[in-house]
C-alpha cells in the first residue's frame, strides 16, 4: 500500500493555486474545465467501437484534410465546455479556420486567457483502435480584458505559454500538463471518473533508445534527417536504436517522454514546412519537453522562440531526450540542404 494518500487532479490544481498568493483562481477553473471536457471526449472515444460514429464526417478542415466524426465531436465538446464556463476569452482550434471569441454575459467578461487546441490528435487512427489524444496550450491575452480578443492574442511565441498539456486516450486515459513548474501526469479511474496523480514530476531521460519518424517519407527527407536515421541504425555503443512510430503525436511523444527517445516530423521536399502545427501541436509539446528536462527544435532552433505568423502555421519538429535532439541538430547543420 502506498504511504501517501492518492491525490486527485482536482486536489492538485487547488494545491498549486495556493502556491500563488494573489491567484484569482481563473487558471485553476480553466484547467478544471479541460479536465471535465476530456472526460466527455474520453467517453466518446471509448464508445467509438460500438456506436456508429466512426468514419468521415464529410467536411474538410482548413488543412484540406477530411475530418473524422470524432474530431467534430471533440471540438464541440471542448469549445462548449470552455465557452459556457467563460474561463477563456478566445479559442483557436485545429478544426476551425479562425479563432472564436467568447462573448461576455452579464458582468464584463474579464477572462485573461486564450486557449489553442488540437481537440483530437491522431484521429486517422481511431478506426483501428489506436490511441488518440488532445493537445492544449494556454496564453495570457495581450489585449486588455474586456476588449475584443485579437489575432495577436493567439500569435504569441511558445515561450509565453502559461500552461500546456495533452490528454492521451489510450489503454488508460491520462492527462499530462505543466504550468511552467515541472510536468505531472494523472491517470483516469474510469469507474469513478476521477484523475489521480500517477506520474509526479516527470523527467525525460537525457538520452534514450527510441527514434520515431514516418520512414515511409524517407526519400523526401532533408539530407540531415537521412544522415541522422543512418546514425540511429548503426551498430555502435547503445545503437542501433529501436524504431517506434504510432502516427499519433500524443502517443509517440508520451512514450518517448517516459522511456527516452526522439520524435521527428521533418520538412519534406513536398511539405517544406513539415506537417505539424506550431501553435497547438508543437508549442505545447515543446513546453512539456523542456519542463521535463528535454528539448524541442525545428532542426536548427528552439521551437518556443519561433514568432508565429498565422494560426495554422506548420513547422518541422524534433522533440524528446535532450542529447538526442542535440545530435539530430548536429546532423541538420552539417548537411548541405539546410531546410
Ligand atoms: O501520418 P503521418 O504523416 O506520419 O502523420 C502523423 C502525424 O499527424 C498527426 O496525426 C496530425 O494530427 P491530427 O490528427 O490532429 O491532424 C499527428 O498526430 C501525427 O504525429
Ligand atoms: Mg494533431
Ligand atoms: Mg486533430
Amino acid at each position: 500500500m502506498s504511504k501517501e494518500p492518492l491525490q486527485t487532479l482536482g486536489e492538485f490544481i487547488i494545491e498549486k493555486q495556493d502556491d500563488f498568493r494573489y491567484s484569482s483562481g481563473e487558471l485553476s477553473r480553466l484547467l478544471s474545465c479541460i479536465r471535465m471536457a476530456s472526460k466527455l471526449v474520453n467517453r466518446e472515444v471509448n464508445k467509438a467501437g460500438i456506436a456508429d460514429i466512426i468514419g468521415i464526417a464529410g467536411n474538410e478542415n482548413i488543412q484540406g484534410e477530411q475530418q473524422q466524426k470524432l474530431d467534430v465531436l471533440a471540438n464541440e465538446i471542448f469549445i462548449t465546455a470552455l465557452s459556457q464556463r467563460e474561463v477563456v476569452c478566445g479559442i483557436a482550434s485545429e478544426e476551425n479556420d479562425d479563432f472564436i471569441e467568447i462573448s461576455c454575459k452579464g458582468n464584463a467578461h474579464l477572462s485573461k486567457y486564450v486557449v489553442l487546441i488540437d481537440p483530437l490528435d491522431g484521429s486517422s487512427n481511431i478506426d483501428v483502435n489506436v490511441s488518440v489524444g488532445t493537445i492544449f496550450s494556454i496564453y495570457r491575452r495581450i489585449t486588455n480584458p474586456g476588449d475584443p480578443v485579437e489575432l495577436k492574442d493567439f500569435l504569441q511565441k511558445g515561450s509565453k505559454q502559461v500552461a500546456a498539456g495533452y490528454v492521451v486516450y489510450g489503454s488508460s486515459t491520462m492527462i499530462v500538463y505543466t504550468t511552467g513548474n515541472g510536468v505531472n501526469g494523472f491517470t483516469l479511474d474510469p469507474a469513478i471518473g476521477t484523475y489521480y496523480l500517477s506520474h509526479k514530476d516527470v523527467k525525460i531521460p537525457t538520452s534514450g533508445k527510441i527514434y520515431s519518424i514516418n520512414e515511409g517519407n524517407y526519400a523526401k527527407f532533408p539530407q540531415g534527417v537521412k544522415d541522422y536515421i543512418k546514425y540511429c541504425q548503426e551498430e555502435d555503443g547503445d545503437r542501433p536504436y529501436t524504431s517506434r512510430y504510432i502516427g499519433s503525436l500524443v502517443s509517440d511523444f508520451h512514450r518517448n517522454m517516459l522511456k527516452g527517445g526522439i520524435y521527428i516530423y521533418p520538412s519534406t521536399s513536398q511539405s517544406p514546412k513539415g506537417k505539424l502545427r506550431l501553435l497547438y501541436e508543437c508549442n505545447p509539446m515543446a513546453m512539456l519537453a523542456e519542463q521535463a528536462g528535454g528539448k524541442a527544435s525545428d532542426g536548427f532552433k528552439r521551437i518556443l522562440d519561433i514568432e508565429p505568423t498565422e494560426l495554422h502555421q506548420r513547422v518541422p519538429f524534433f522533440a524528446g531526450s535532450a542529447a538526442m535532439v542535440t545530435k539530430a541538430e548536429e546532423f541538420m547543420s552539417k548537411a548541405v540542404d539546410k531546410h
